[in-house]
């Protein structure tokens, strides 16, 4: 690690940004009664997991079994590493959740054929966009089939993003995102793999190197362009910055966080400027753009409310 986040890291661990496992077991205990607060709310019991073998799929089931939910895993493998799928089931079994098996190879097949002619760069292996666009589409084919067996077992769809990939923009749009995200809020360098540990997830999953299991590069932090921890690092301290200081005195992130004498640091800085810029549009959501004369979307929410 590069002087800048070196020095950034030790101050983090120190202000408790990277907490301690007694702060991080309360969190977990806190998590754990929201889970069970919102089925109570909801009415709702039964909630459906797309398992990829992956350490959040597996903490949002362990944290959903821990506040007494019916959880049904499901591992989807789509020209998938056997491993990959392997370490899914055995998540479910490890846990003690039911798991059935849908392989949609076949159908993601059908479906790139379909596109192909309007279009025709979907074959073109070499380019990255493409893979993007492959990628997605397995996500989306995993959605339809979570969001079907969620109708039908009357249960909702877990969301298994993290605070990381929130930050990084990092998730399909209609392609991995559910109902409820209990692990949205949390930062996959430290607190996913510890809570995941503690809760009794097994090592070989948290300790998986992260995959979006889609086949676009060679795992989640060569695609980001910075390790998890760095990715957290930088946005822990960009936050820590725009929450202490109104306005920064320059417009160079990397300035304005001290960074300029460590050039390792400034390349890492710059790319995740770039990236959070990028995606700005995902964490704002879907927009609705408001009536020209009415406050419709207000008043419904009054409604709501009532
Ligand atoms: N300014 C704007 N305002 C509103 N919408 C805008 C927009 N710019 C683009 N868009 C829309 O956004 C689309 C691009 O977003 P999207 O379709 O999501 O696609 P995109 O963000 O390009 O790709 C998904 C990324 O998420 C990664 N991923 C996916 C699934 C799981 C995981 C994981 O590790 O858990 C990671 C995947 O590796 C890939 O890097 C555009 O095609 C367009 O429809
Ligand atoms: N083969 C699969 N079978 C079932 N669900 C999958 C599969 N691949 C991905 N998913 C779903 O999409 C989500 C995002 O995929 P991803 O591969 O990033 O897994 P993850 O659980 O986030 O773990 P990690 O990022 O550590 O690999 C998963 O959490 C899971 O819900």
């Amino acid at each position: 690690m590069s002087d800048w986040f070196a020095q950034t890291f030790q101050s983090q661990i120190e202000s408790g940004v990277f907490a301690q496992p007694l702060v991080l077991r309360q969190d977990l205990n806190v998590l754990i009664d929201k889970v069970r607060d919102y089925g109570k709310a909801s009415g709702l019991s039964t909630v459906i997991i797309g398992m990829s073998g992956g350490v959040d799929s597996a903490l949002t089931a362990a944290l959903f079994r821990e506040a007494g939910w019916r959880v049904v895993g499901y591992t989807m493998p789509i020209l998938q590493n056997p491993a990959e799928t392997e370490r899914g089931v055995e998540a479910c079994r490890s846990l003690g959740i039911e798991h059935a098996q849908i392989d949609l190879t076949d159908q993601y097949r059908s479906m790139v054929q379909a596109l192909q002619p309007v279009d025709q760069s979907l074959s073109n292996a070499e380019s990255r966009a493409a893979r993007i666009r492959h990628g997605n589409i397995r996500a989306r084919l995993r959605m339809i089939t979570l969001y079907n067996q969620a109708h039908s077992l009357r249960g909702l769809v877990a969301s298994t993003d993290n605070f990381s990939e929130l930050s990084a923009g990092f998730w399909t749009i209609n392609g991995d995102v559910g109902d409820l995200a209990p692990v949205q809020s949390l930062m996959k360098s430290w607190e996913v793999p510890w809570m995941a540990r503690e809760i009794g997830v097994p090592e070989t999953i948290w300790r998986a190197k992260p995959t979006d299991g889609l086949g676009i590069d060679d795992g989640d932090e060569a695609q980001i362009g910075a390790t998890y921890l760095q990715w957290d690092i930088a946005v822990r301290a960009l936050m820590k910055l725009f929450a202490d200081t109104v306005a920064p005195g320059t417009d160079k992130w990397s300035e304005a966080l001290d960074a300029t004498h460590d050039h390792a640091a400034c390349r890492i800085l710059e790319t995740v400027e770039t990236r959070l810029r990028a995606t700005r549009f995902k964490r704002a959501g879907s927009q609705m753009l408001a009536h020209p004369r009415e406050p419709r979307f207000e008043w419904l929410t009054r409604v709501d409310a009532a």
